[in-house]
């Protein structure tokens, strides 16, 4: 979408994220961070109820996390960076201050590109920060429930310059956000149950005039949510602004029941946060061999594997759209996670998450006869829905696929037997990832007839003209289509092994004489 807008207006929007970071530790405890099945107030410690005494200690794996991340989004790491303490008095928060990094953060001066749009969207800064508690509201006894399992978990805090243009790009820029922190291992991304969550800033003015006053959304936790609230928040500014008003500036929520952003805070009621470095947390050093260490530990980037992707399988025919659906880029996709608890919470084991679709792609295109086309088809079309999840431990390995695709592209197993047959692979407990496809073929009489004897086909052929009059009829009066009609007769009767353009072939034959 390009940036001006219908009427002549342009939109601004800048996007502060907080990314839950996925570490098995909090951020300054030792305590676990929780998970959404673990009862309330069982994962935290005395320094996250911010017992008097208890002092707070940097969890390793939070910043090396969070280096990662900052290293996938091309910053500048910051080899001395602080913590500061933001006041504000709210039950969720035992301490009555938040750790946050505001005068010094880890990371500055970053991107990350749009990969469909190709633009780049500058990352202002990184910061490391806790977590608040979760207070619930109890209607039926009109109490504050506090539940502390979240209190003191680390975030990342990722905030844009004001460079995105519309409620599209927002969007792009989410799900790009969330395969990098994926694909690093920093943060599962997920956010319906919260563990990414977007601040959404939006101003709006005339070409050639100065940014407009920024209105700030605060915590949408999904792209569908954030591009209504964008597109309400918008147009909320541009009635303003027609009937010769001014935007103030605000911090608002999005209603999703009534579909529409409303005010939580003017900039005048903004609370006095006291900032002061936390006197309990020293600098935070980081060397440039450690960040080399990170740097080496990197898988390949998205938007660099995406490329390579593009340049290696376009030429064969490889669409950019397929790419992206493999690589789980795909804009079509709500942000939604399968629900599938993947969180490698093992700190000693530490694996880079799978960027498996691509791999399993590239390890059955590894074979050079096999057409990169043909198998990225088979892989969207007809494993799909499987992509999100590990293929090697699934019921069919990149070889057996491999097997599979070779007997349909040689014609020895037709394309709707093959179908079957690999839906007979994932689901018969009794096949197994040494089982030979070409063997199951054959066990499951599913080679092609054409193939294994065309005097079959011929046979049953001619039972197909003999068993339907009218139709042999209607095409020799020259009504082509019906042909179809005997065709489908046949692959019923073989039960799809029979190619269908053979026994088109035939039958033309058969009708004529
Ligand atoms: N005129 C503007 N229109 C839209 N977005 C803007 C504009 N000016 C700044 N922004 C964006 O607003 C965001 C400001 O975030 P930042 O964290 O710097 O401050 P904040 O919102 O005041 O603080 P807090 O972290 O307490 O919410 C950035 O993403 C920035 O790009
Ligand atoms: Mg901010
Ligand atoms: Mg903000």
């Amino acid at each position: 979408m390009s940036r001006l807008l219908l009427d002549g207006w342009h939109v601004v929007l800048g996007i502060e994220t907080h990314a839950q970071i996925k570490s098995r530790q909090k951020l300054f405890s030792s305590a676990s961070t929780s998970l959404l099945t673990h009862p309330p107030n069982t994962t935290f410690n005395v320094v996250d109820a911010a017992f008097p005494g208890t002092l707070p200690k940097l969890n390793p794996k939070c910043l090396f996390l969070a280096l990662r991340a900052s290293l996938a989004l091309n910053c500048d790491i910051q080899q001395r960076s602080s913590f500061d303490r933001k006041h504000y008095f709210y039950s969720d928060l035992p301490s009555g201050y938040q750790i946050t990094q505001h005068y010094a953060p880890i990371a500055t001066d970053g991107y990350l590109t749009l990969p469909t749009l190709g633009r780049k969207i500058r990352i202002k800064q990184i910061q490391l920060e806790q977590d608040t508690a979760k207070s619930i509201f109890d209607p039926q006894t009109r109490t504050s429930l506090i539940d502390l399992n979240r209190a003191g978990a680390g975030l990342l805090e990722i905030v844009t310059e004001p460079d995105l243009q519309s409620p599209d790009e927002a969007a792009e820029y989410v799900r790009a956000l969330q395969t990098t922190l994926r694909a690093v291992g920093a943060c599962d991304g997920n956010m319906d149950t919260g563990s990414m969550r977007c601040d959404v800033n939006v101003s709006i003015h005339r070409p050639g005039e100065p940014f407009g006053t920024r209105c700030e959304i605060k915590n949408l936790n999904s792209v569908k949510f954030m591009v209504a609230a964008i597109n309400c928040e918008i147009a909320r500014q541009k009635a303003l602004l027609m009937s010769s008003r001014i935007v103030p500036q605000e911090t608002r929520g999005f209603d999703h029941h009534r579909w529409d952003t409303y005010k939580l805070r003017s900039k005048e009621d903004a609370p006095e946060y006291r900032y002061m470095p936390d006197p309990n947390l020293g600098i935070l050093h980081v060397s440039v061999a450690q960040i080399q260490q990170v740097m080496d530990s990197l898988p390949p980037f998205p938007d660099a594997l995406r490329k390579r992707l593009i340049d290696t399988y376009e030429a064969f025919g490889v669409t950019q759209t397929a790419i992206d659906v493999l690589m789980g880029l795909d804009t079509g996709r709500d942000i939604g996670y399968d629900g599938e608890d993947n969180i490698n919470l093992d700190e000693t084991s530490y694996q880079d998450p799978d960027m498996s679709a691509v791999a399993y792609f590239e390890n059955v295109c590894a074979n050079k006869d096999r057409d990169p086309k043909d198998v990225i088809n088979w892989i969207l079309h007809s494993l799909h829905g499987q992509l999100s999840t590990n293929f090697t431990s699934k019921r069919i390995t990149p070889y057996q696929l491999g097997e599979l695709i070779d007997l349909v592209a040689s014609n020895r197993v037709t394309r709707p037997s093959g179908k079957l047959l690999l839906r007979h692979m994932l689901t018969d407990p009794s096949i197994t990832l040494e089982t030979s496809v070409q063997q199951l073929a054959v066990n499951l009489n599913l080679i092609a007839m054409s193939s294994s004897s065309k005097d079959d086909l011929q046979s049953v052929c001619v039972r197909a003209v003999n068993a339907l009059p009218d139709e042999v009829a209607a095409l020799r009066a020259g009504h082509y289509n019906v042909v179809n009609k005997i065709v489908g007769w046949v692959m019923k009767e073989t039960k799809g092994r029979a190619d269908a353009k053979t026994v088109r072939e035939i039958v033309l034959v058969l009708v004529k004489t």
